[in-house]
């Protein structure tokens, strides 16, 4: 597929979501705080899947490869449940794990959770794309988007991805050699 967008996969890993049970309200979150922070026109490409590692590893591998999302943000399945595997699907699809995304996202969800330890959220690049995971839960989203993101433009600089533009009055984003 040609790359002439910025395309970002959203990829909720949900079993009850994907099953109808609920609506997949931390997918839209995620949608939602993107839109406010991005100001480049942006293209979502979303998936809704069960807790299936190798369905997580095979769309993490279509959303990077296929789609050519510089960015993919998931949601569910971090935490310590017996199907929760989206950090391992992470891990064996990327190349490089990027640790510091977890180490803070735990740090600033401990401020309104005490349970923020048990998600294994971690990131990670795929060749020039960067996977991040968030928790399940819909308010975990802007909790851990904001915490993070500040980095995310300057990382796919750093990876020769397409240049993020955002709102600075939504989001202040660091770039150092700016
Ligand atoms: N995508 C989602 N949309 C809306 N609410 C969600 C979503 N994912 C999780 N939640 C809510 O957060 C709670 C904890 O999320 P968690 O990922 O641990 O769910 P779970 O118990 O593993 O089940 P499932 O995989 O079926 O979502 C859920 O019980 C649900 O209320
Ligand atoms: N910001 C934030 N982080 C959070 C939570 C939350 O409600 N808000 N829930 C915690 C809980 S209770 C669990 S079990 C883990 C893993 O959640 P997941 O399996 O839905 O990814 O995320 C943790 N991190």
């Amino acid at each position: 597929m040609k790359n002439d967008k910025i395309r970002i996969g959203i990829l909720t890993v949900s079993d009850r979501a994907s099953q109808g049970i609920y609506d997949d309200i931390s997918g839209k979150a995620i949608e939602q705080t993107l839109a406010e922070y991005l100001t480049s026109p942006w293209e979502k490409v979303y998936r809704l899947i069960p807790d299936e590692q190798i369905l997580i590893e095979q769309t993490l591998i279509e959303l990077t490869d296929e789609m050519q999302c510089c960015l993919v943000v998931t949601t569910g399945g971090t935490g310590p449940a017996k199907r929760d595997v989206t950090p391992e699907a992470t891990e064996a699809v990327c190349d490089r794990m990027m640790p510091g995304f977890g180490e803070l996202m735990r740090t600033e969800s401990l401020k309104y959770v005490p349970t923020a330890i048990l998600s294994r959220q971690t990131a990670g690049l795929r060749g020039q794309r960067l996977i991040v995971n968030l928790p399940g839960k819909p308010s975990a989203i802007r909790q851990c988007l904001d915490a993070v993101f500040p980095a995310i433009p300057y990382c796919i600089d750093l990876m020769e991805g397409p240049y993020l533009e955002v709102n600075p009055e939504a989001i202040q984003v660091f770039r150092p050699k700016a």
